[in-house]
């Protein structure tokens, strides 16, 4: 699905948080979302999955029954079951205790997609997306007794269970380890599904990612390519760290190396 946010801006609480951006995520990638915390990521994500509003411009998307790819529709105008059909959202985690298994907490996800007769034409679609998101051996454990990360695992294949064309995920490799973050970002990015994930790890976003925004107090400070985007000036200005750009080098992506308050005067 194509997307293209043009000049949105919310306002909550009496002030723009977020605040006149323009941006087209490349269709069929992986998008990094970033900003130090409050810069308004989760803001910009709920606009763009069309749960809220925007208060000034538009988020639109390509017309999910045309051939015609060009966005035009504004998301949030999308009748809800084609929302929820095409645009998946994984927000922030909650630790509600829901007296459901895991794979029936997958199986929400589906949910868009069952007859009035009750039946979902998808079939497998459940369990393709317990296995991509590492959690099939979980399957029939009683989702309130799964730890931090494994919840988030269960969170990600209901996200993928429902086979989006617009996958948004807010901090998505919050609470996983190491391994499990280089998975997850491995396996969404070959999905070829239009992906926007909020991420405060910059060098997963280097890594991973092939293109990049990056918000500072609601507005976009800079967008592009990672190698572009990801300098020590950038570092500087809007999370206020001195860092060093390297090279990594197998992939030639971008390393940041941060450097502990103090040391670049030593
Ligand atoms: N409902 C609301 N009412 C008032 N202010 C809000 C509301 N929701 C968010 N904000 C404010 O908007 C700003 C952006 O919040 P948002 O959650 O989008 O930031 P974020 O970049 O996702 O932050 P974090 O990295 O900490 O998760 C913050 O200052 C936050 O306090």
């Amino acid at each position: 699905m194509e997307l293209s946010i043009a000049g949105a801006g919310a306002r909550l609480g009496g002030r723009w948080v977020v605040d006149g951006i323009d941006a087209t995520p490349p269709p069929g990638a992986l998008t990094g979302l970033l900003g130090p915390n409050g810069a308004g990521k989760t803001t910009l994500l709920r606009l763009v999955a069309g749960i809220l509003q925007p208060g000034a411009g538009a988020v639109l998307v390509s017309d999910p029954g045309a051939d015609d790819a060009a966005p035009t529709l504004p998301v949030h105008t999308l009748a809800r079951r084609d929302r929820a059909r095409h645009v998946a959202l994984l927000e922030q985690s909650s630790d509600a205790a829901v007296p459901l298994s895991v794979r029936e907490v997958v199986a929400l996800g589906r949910i868009p997609y069952r007859t009035l007769w009750g039946t979902d034409t998808g079939a497998g679609a459940v369990d393709r997306a317990l296995v991509a998101a590492s959690a099939a051996h979980l399957a029939d454990r009683p989702w309130s007794t799964l730890s931090g990360g494994e919840r988030q695992r269960v969170h990600i294949a209901r996200a993928l269970a429902q086979e989006p064309s617009l996958l948004l995920l807010d901090e998505p490799t919050n609470h996983l380890d190491v391994s499990a973050q280089l998975a997850l970002l491995g396996f969404v990015r070959g999905l070829g599904v239009t992906t926007v994930a909020a991420l405060h790890d910059l060098n997963l976003a280097a890594a991973y990612c092939e293109h990049v925004l990056v918000l500072s107090d609601g507005r976009l400070a800079t967008a592009g390519p990672p190698a572009e985007v990801l300098t020590p000036a950038l570092v500087r200005d809007v999370y206020g760290v001195d860092a060093h750009v390297l090279s990594h080098p197998v992939t030639g992506r971008p390393v940041i190396a941060y450097s502990p308050p103090g040391t670049e005067d030593a």
